[in-house]
């Protein structure tokens, strides 16, 4: 009887976001401004109201259902306001409302997150109920009359949310041809000959290099094989990365070329383009002498194409997207293609900023990251904002100025060796004044006066990302406007001390 009725519940929560859905639908028909973020609003909508039959009649979704059945109604709310054309201060309020199109985005965005999880046990447990009573191998969700027996393991759901996220951002994104496709399990294994060279590793995987035929030509490319670990959660995390990389066009990050997903071998791949010169860390700690290890306006320049990678990610406000925070950056992810140039990799714990969290940032449940590279305000609070990335970036600047690692390792204590972020033993050096003493002498065994200009406003820009509270630190349009000043004092004391060489 309770089975029935929590059933019932989530049918009614089902009548009732497919019945929201239809009355948006309806209202964005006739908006009379933002009508753009009216139709976008209503492409999202519809990929979700196919997928709202698929929905398992289990008590696990009545939670996410309930809190998109809310944010739904404020959706509803802000096309009927749509409704009316100010004539007074019109720019403004078409503005206004387009933030909070953005904000209902985000978390519309931020509610699914919570389904994959649900649906995919919710599915698995209808699965075991059917072997154990019906082997007619045929599966009905509720309400449906499509989605035939076909699946097995309980992946209907999360296949779904894979290509409901690819349609959607697909709709939201650029629009050309050279779209990441999704790739067969063959294909990667005949990419990179059985997984034979390996690139690289982390906690999420091993990174081999392959090459593959995508967008009318042979591209070389990096192979990302997910780790087996914890199917469910690697499931939420695969989807959202996807989510994220899919739209993702800039000339400083590293661009998803194509993904694999095979729930039923739990095998999840990412397919990036190659970056040739490997890590930023690999040249700052080498030996080598690569143009990033040799020159300060090749160091600044990687910063430079960073920072503006990460503002890209900040401000995509001109478009409906909402912002990423990387919450990963490091010289590990700093990646150098066969040119030199900077591209930011690694998305794995990349998040969506919520556009409705409260002032100070998303909370989430637990502050994840790299020694050293970590907020501790972020670490201590547990809430997401921009200012986490510049707070890493600030580091980064300083690996780069002094050639140091992120962490060093301290005299013993106890008999045991104790790790030290590197910027608790540099920034004290820099802010009394004494920045010389700690830069890295390969560039310059004697920096110029131009250099050392350019180095101080470098070294200031880093002390301002690595202030303790975020709301203290610059923007990252900030920090792009320095490292460019920086550079350009650079070129033109490079130029002139040419000249005078000659
Ligand atoms: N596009 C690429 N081109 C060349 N090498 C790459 C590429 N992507 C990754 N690698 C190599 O693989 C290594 C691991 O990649 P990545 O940092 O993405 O893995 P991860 O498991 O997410 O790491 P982490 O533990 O930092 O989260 C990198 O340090 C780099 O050496």
């Amino acid at each position: 009887m309770e089975v029935v009725g929590q059933a019932a519940a989530v049918a009614q929560l089902v009548g009732n976001v497919g019945g929201l859905i239809f009355k948006i639908k309806r209202e964005a028909d006739t908006a009379k401004q933002n009508k753009r973020e009216c139709e976008n609003l209503v492409d999202y909508l519809s990929t979700i109201e196919e997928v709202l039959p698929t929905l398992p009649e289990d008590p696990e979704v009545a939670r996410p259902l309930a809190k998109l059945g809310s944010t739904l109604q404020e959706a509803h709310d802000l096309v009927v306001a749509c409704q009316k054309r100010g004539s007074f201060s019109k720019l403004f309020r078409a503005s206004c409302l387009a933030d909070r199109f953005r904000e209902v985005n985000a978390r519309i965005t931020c509610d699914l997150s919570l389904f994959p999880l649900v649906i995919y046990t919710a599915i698995a447990r209808r699965l075991d109920r059917m072997a154990q009573n019906d082997d007619s191998g045929t599966m009905a969700p509720a309400g449906a009359g499509s989605s035939k027996g076909k699946s097995s393991g309980g992946t209907v759901g999360i296949e779904t949310q894979t290509q409901m996220v690819v349609s959607h951002v697909s709709c939201s994104g650029s629009d050309d041809d050279d779209n990441p496709r999704k790739l067969t399990w063959p294909e990667i294994a005949a990419s990179t000959s059985n997984l034979a060279v390996v690139l690289g590793g982390g906690r999420s995987g091993t990174v081999y290099k392959g090459s593959l035929h995508h967008g009318g030509r042979v591209r070389e490319v990096a192979v990302k094989v997910l780790k087996k670990h914890g199917r469910q959660g690697m499931e939420v995390s695969f989807v959202a990365e996807l989510e994220i990389l899919f739209p993702l066009r800039h000339d400083h990050i590293a661009r998803l070329v194509g993904w694999c997903e095979e729930a039923e071998e739990e095998r999840r791949v990412f397919v990036y383009d190659h970056m040739s010169n490997g890590t930023l860390r690999d040249h700052l700690l080498g030996s080598g002498g690569s143009p990033v290890a040799a020159s300060w306006s090749g160091r600044v320049e990687v910063l430079l194409g960073a920072a503006r990678a990460l503002e890209h990610l900040h401000h995509r406000r001109a478009t409906t997207l909402p912002a990423v925070i990387h919450r990963n950056v490091s010289s590990c992810n700093i990646l150098l293609d066969a040119r030199w140039r900077p591209h930011l990799s690694d998305f794995g714990q990349a998040l969506l900023q919520a556009a409705c969290e409260e002032p100070g940032g998303q909370l989430v449940p637990e502050a994840i990251g790299t020694f050293g590279y970590l907020d501790p305000e972020y670490y201590s609070t547990r809430r997401v904002s921009p200012a986490i990335d510049v707070y890493s970036f600030g580091v980064v600047t300083l690996e780069v100025l002094t050639g140091r690692p992120h962490v060093l390792v301290s005299s013993k204590q106890a008999g045991e060796e104790v790790p030290v972020a590197m910027v608790s033993s540099v920034l004290p050096v820099i802010q009394s004044g004494k920045l010389r003493d700690v830069l890295d002498a390969r560039p310059s065994l004697v920096p110029t006066p131009g250099q050392l200009k350019a180095l101080e406003l470098v070294a200031n820009t880093a002390m301002l990302c690595l202030w303790p509270q975020g709301k203290d630190r610059p923007d990252i349009s900030k920090v792009v406007a320095n490292l460019d000043k920086a550079l350009g004092i650079i070129r033109s004391d490079d130029e002139t001390n040419l000249l005078l060489s000659y």
